[in-house]
């Protein structure tokens, strides 16, 4: 599922006092979908949003509302982001012992469901769900914080899950340290929406945005002139 890029800005990066303004910005800008990290303070030691900024955010947001959940448990909050506006629900594979039901719920409440992948979690660990996703996101940082280093060995699991996934229309997407030297990578590895906080909100503010179109420019750029690159013998 590599027919274009997507460029999903994660809102982590953004000025948390002026998120309706950030987000407009964004899509005006190039943003593709609009990536809504959800942290709970003990899946993940950091804390964010729930559903209530969720449904506040949905008005601003014309395009895809792809909210990353890095909670556990995650099932009893399902409903509430899917009745707040969610498009496309992601439940870590490590948050909890029935990601099958996880993801069957979220397709019940008419989301896209997707599942997320720590970077010590092995692409097999999805082998058996594989029919029941929308999207795979490959943690390519530890979840937890904007602007870490991208972890390099994640490809080679980019590039497994792609064979997996066989011919299923199934979203490939990379969080974490997505730059204009690893998007790249990732594209080339069957990667087809590339997260990026820090990378799309460096240099700009709510007053002046245009940076943020020069930065999503430069990702996708780079990303689609590895996916027209000849494939290495
Ligand atoms: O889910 C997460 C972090 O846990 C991400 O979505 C980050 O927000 C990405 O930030 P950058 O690494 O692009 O700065
Ligand atoms: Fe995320």
């Amino acid at each position: 599922m590599t027919d274009r890029i997507r460029i999903a800005p994660s809102i982590l990066s953004a000025d948390f006092a002026a998120f309706g303004a950030e987000c407009a910005a964004i899509e005006a800008l190039g943003a593709d979908w609009v990536h809504v990290d959800v942290m709970d303070g003990h899946f993940v030691p950091n804390l964010t949003f729930g559903p209530a900024m969720v449904k506040a955010l949905r008005p601003h947001v014309k395009t895809v509302m792809d909210v990353h959940l890095m909670i556990a448990p995650a099932d009893p909050y399902l409903e509430a982001f899917a009745e707040a506006g969610a498009d496309i629900l992601t439940v870590h594979a490590e948050a909890g012992p029935h990601l099958h039901r996880s993801l069957q719920a979220i397709r019940n409440l008419g989301c896209k469901a997707g599942v997320a992948l720590n970077p010590a979690t092995p692409a097999e660990a999805i082998d058996y769900v594989l029919d029941a996703v929308d999207l795979v996101c490959v943690m390519t940082v530890n979840p937890g914080f904007g602007g870490q280093s991208f972890i390099a060995s994640q490809v080679d699991k980019v590039r497994r899950l792609r064979a997996m996934l066989g011919d299923r229309p199934v979203h490939i997407e990379i969080d974490g340290g997505v730059t204009p030297e690893t998007a790249p990578l990732v594209a080339a590895a069957g990667a087809d929406v590339l997260v990026a906080g820090s990378a799309v909100f460096r240099g700009g503010s709510v007053a002046n945005p245009a940076p943020y179109g020069a930065n999503i420019r430069a990702i996708r750029q780079a990303a689609e002139a590895a996916l027209r690159a000849p494939e290495p013998v």
